[in-house]
């Protein structure tokens, strides 16, 4: 399939009455690139995903796929596929009549659409359920037909929202690395709309997160999470801590703080929870200001010095670990 398209998106904006759920964003999304969407609930995030679909009006501005104005194209007319959060799927159709469905729609004759179908299907694996009715099928199996269903029509870009949310979370994890797998394979765009941190770096080349009906940062994964550049995007993607020093706010890694005897630490203060998880032990401790402070500590260094509740802690980092925020 592979797609050469970048697909663009002009000071897109959507309000609902007096609501502004997208609010004039501009970003740049590179064809072949797997992106998630990521942002609390009500930032905007599914809004996005269905203008550029095609499912919602755009208010104002443009998305341009390989250049071209898209905004007020029909959904089919697109370049674009969207897989469902609520699978969708016709109850009384085979897995493959369901997959078959748009095609038949538009009239392609019936031996075609058949062997489209079972392509589709051999790529999502689910080949030996062509025959079954959707209610024969398990969650997971469900969503790889609607996968099916979405590809058949040979999409530049992949729309994705919440397509794992409905999923315990065993299965969870198995369907986001198919979902890599699959991306990987067909070399198109995905984007992939989730508030899951975890969904997010998992499965990512780049994410954009978005707050309040703005895009706050986006970028590659990594860098996004080596360096969040609001105290928002450090909070959301967890694992950092909010510091506010006499020079400004910083974020840093919880797993990049030491421990240290109180005296000549940079923070000093009292541990006010020890919580043990596995490999690790996250210390908590109430440093100047009343701010919680976590450090994530290997299991060896914390039981090697153990420490508890109420006792008094310094804490310290590399210079090089601590990221200036912007006020
Ligand atoms: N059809 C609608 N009519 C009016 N307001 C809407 C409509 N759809 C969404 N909104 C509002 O627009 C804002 C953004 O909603 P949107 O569904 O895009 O957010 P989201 O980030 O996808 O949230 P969630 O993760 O909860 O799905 C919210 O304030 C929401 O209440």
């Amino acid at each position: 399939m592979r797609s050469e398209l970048d697909l663009e998106l002009v000071s897109l904006t959507k309000r609902y009455g007096d609501t502004v759920a997208v609010d004039a964003i501009t970003h740049l999304f590179h064809a072949g690139t797997y992106a998630c969407l990521l942002g609390p609930s009500g930032c905007g995030k599914s809004s996005t995903l269905r203008m550029i679909a095609g499912h919602e009006s755009v208010t104002d501005g443009a998305i341009l796929l390989g250049g071209r104005d898209i905004s007020r194209l029909q959904p089919a007319l697109r370049g674009t596929a969207m897989m469902f959060q609520s699978y969708a799927l016709f109850p009384h159709l085979t897995v493959a009549e369901n997959v078959a469905f748009g095609p038949r729609m538009r009239g392609v004759d019936a031996k075609t659409r058949a062997r489209r179908a079972a392509e589709m299907l051999d790529l999502v694996e689910m080949t030996a359920l062509s025959d079954r009715l959707p209610a024969q099928l398990s969650g997971g199996q469900q969503q790889r037909v609607a996968l099916a269903r979405a590809l058949i029509t040979e999409p530049q870009i992949l729309l994705l929202d919440e397509p794992l949310s409905a999923l315990d979370p065993f299965l969870r994890v198995r369907m986001r690395a198919e979902l890599r797998k699959l991306q990987r394979k067909l070399q198109i765009t995905f984007i992939h709309v989730t508030h899951g941190q975890d969904e997010a770096l998992a499965l990512a080349d780049e994410i954009v997160v978005m707050n309040d009906a703005k895009i706050e940062q986006a970028g590659p994964t990594r860098d996004v999470f080596e360096a969040p550049a609001t105290a928002f995007v450090a909070r959301f993607l967890g694992s950092h801590n909010v510091i506010a020093l006499p020079q400004g706010q910083i974020a840093i890694r919880a797993d990049e703080l030491r421990l240290r005897p109180a005296e000549g630490a940079r923070l000093q203060g009292r541990i006010t929870a020890v919580e043990y998880q596995g490999t690790h032990v996250a210390l908590t401790a109430s440093v100047a200001g009343n701010q919680d402070v976590t450090a994530l500590l290997t299991d060896k260094d914390f039981f090697g010095a153990p420490k508890d509740v109420g006792e008094a802690v310094g804490l310290d980092w590399d210079a090089r670990a601590a990221r200036a925020l912007e006020a």
